[in-house]
């Protein structure tokens, strides 16, 4: 049997709004990582572009210098050119040939000097005066490559301090023949490295950025900052000279620098005609500094944004999560409120009130479908006797056992047991005929008896029950009252027919 009503639904078991919640916080997590990693995607993409821009002014700069090596190099060998006939014909007299050389070297500022050698080594010719009266060059070792080699070509060698000057050169040569064709002598003019010194200050590579011009052996020509990696050092255990330039004439790389540890990104190029590498580089760190700053000021206002979407997200759920508490409490305050009202305090199932309105609605109800309703009256036998020999707290007792008796009585859903008042039951049975509230009410006059409670006031000695039934099939101008005055009567017959045992009322028409 059902309690009638069971009141309000509790809203902590709805899962609609449960749904709600865990939504808002997926939302508010999904939209504060998903602003995170855009950023960030954003702040790598950036740090690749400005390692990328600095790759291309180093690139650049790389080729620019070595245009300019290329070009003094050129500037020195023209006067080689030019020289190397004079003497092979042997026809131009000693002093126009010093004054030759004096006109070269006054035009053309880069070069420390100019000289010839004979087969021998010794000065035969010279801007610049020799060292000693019996200078000889024949140690050095352009000058062993000439005379050892029949090629006519350029020679460009790594640098040298000049014997003259005293000065870093970087000495250009080539070797002239006598008539019959056997090594004369060797020109030398030489470029001093201040040249490149000069070239190079006016290029702005930051604090730790490096300009750098070497031969292709790694020995340095010349070296931007001069701290470390002077001229004549080799640099050939460097990331550029074992990998770069094994693999490719130009490019640009990153490594931590073999010299001084600096971390940089670089740019390198050697040079088409001489055997010469010109390379330039950029601290990483200066690279990315303005890019760290953006950076950081950018993840700070993403970090503000999230924390700004997390408090006002997270201060909306905590206000959904108040309401529905809120709800909650109301919900738990009407089933209190619609316990208090509808339930009988004694015995926990339901009072006259709910079986009143149960009684109206079900009846217009069986009258709207046309189905039997049928009605058990139960009254307690003897009760007054009951309480005047065990007390009136026995007699609670007894009506909570028969209140327990009807209860545990199940018949079909739907059905009503009340407490209609002292020791009165009701239980309302809709879609049931005269036949069927017999068997209900035998059932229960039945397990009342069985339940056993001594009664010595009872002529049988335990506690019994006497039951009216009615049922009908209501018209729609019938009243509800009618059904309650049939199983009333019935049950006064009960009464006084004996008790302990059921009557119904057939019906008069
Ligand atoms: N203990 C207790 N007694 C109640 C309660 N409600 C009604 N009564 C008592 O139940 C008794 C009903 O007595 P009567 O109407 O004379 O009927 P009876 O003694 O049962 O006799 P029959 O019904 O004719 O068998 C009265 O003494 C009421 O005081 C209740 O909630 N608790």
């Amino acid at each position: 049997m059902r309690m009638a009503g069971t009141g309000p639904e509790p809203v902590q078991d709805n899962p609609g709004t449960r749904r709600s919640l865990w939504l808002a916080y997926a939302l508010l997590l999904v939209a504060g990582l998903g602003a995170i990693l855009v950023n960030l995607a954003q702040v790598l993409d950036s740090k690749q572009l400005y390692l990328r821009e600095a790759d291309k002014a180093n690139a650049n700069l790389a080729y620019s210098i070595a245009q300019h090596a290329q070009e003094s190099i050129k500037e020195a060998d023209i006067v080689l050119s030019a020289l190397v006939p004079l003497l092979e014909r042997g026809e131009t007299s000693a002093d126009t040939i010093d004054q030759l050389l004096l006109t070269f070297k006054q035009r053309s500022p880069q070069l420390a000097g100019v000289f010839v050698y004979d087969a021998e080594g010794r000065w035969l010719h010279y801007t610049n005066p020799p060292p000693a009266a019996d200078a000889n060059n024949s140690d050095r070792a352009y000058f062993q490559h000439h005379r050892y080699s029949v090629s006519r070509d350029t020679e460009v060698n790594s640098p040298l301090r000049s014997r003259s000057t005293g000065e870093w050169i970087l000495p250009v040569s080539r070797r002239f023949n006598d008539k019959e064709g056997r090594f004369a002598g060797v020109v030398l003019a030489s470029i001093r490295v201040d040249h490149f010194r000069e070239f190079y200050k006016h290029f702005d590579i930051g604090a730790q950025g490096s300009i750098l011009i070497t031969m292709n052996d790694g020995t340095i020509i010349y070296r931007r900052p001069e701290d470390v990696g002077g001229t004549g050092e080799s640099m050939a255990g460097s990331y550029m000279f074992q990998y770069d330039l094994k693999r490719s004439p130009v490019g640009v790389g990153g490594s931590i620098s073999t010299l001084d540890g600096v971390d940089r990104v670089y740019a390198y190029r050697a040079l088409d005609q001489f055997p010469l590498v010109t390379a330039v580089s950029m601290s990483r760190q200066e690279v990315l500094a303005e890019w760290g700053r953006k950076a950081a000021m950018v993840g700070s206002l993403v970090a503000v944004l999230v924390l700004a979407l997390i408090g006002v997200g997270g201060g909306l759920v905590a206000r959904m999560r108040k309401r529905m508490a809120v709800a909650q409490s109301i919900a738990q305050e009407n089933r209190e409120l619609f316990h208090l009202a509808n339930r009988d305090s004694l015995t926990g199932i339901a009072n006259r009130r709910q079986f009143d309105q149960a009684l109206q609605v079900e009846f217009h109800r069986a009258a709207t479908v046309g189905s039997p309703l049928a009605l058990v009256m139960i009254d307690v036998d003897y009760f007054k006797a009951y309480n005047d020999r065990y007390g009136h707290q026995a007699g609670d007792a007894c009506l909570k056992a028969v209140s327990d008796v009807l209860r545990r009585f199940k018949v079909r859903a739907g059905d009503t047991v009340a407490r209609y008042g002292g020791e009165e039951f009701t239980v309302l049975l809709p879609h049931t005929d005269l036949a069927g509230a017999r068997l209900v009410a035998e059932r229960i006059r039945q397990a009342v008896y069985e339940r056993g409670l001594t009664h010595s006031d009872n002529p049988v000695g335990v506690v019994t029950v006497s039951v009216g039934a009615h049922s009908l099939v209501p018209n729609p101008d019938d009243r509800p009252e009618q059904l309650l005055e049939w199983a009333d009567t019935a049950l006064y017959r009960a009464k006084s027919g004996g008790r302990n045992r059921v009557c119904l009322l057939e019906p008069t028409s």
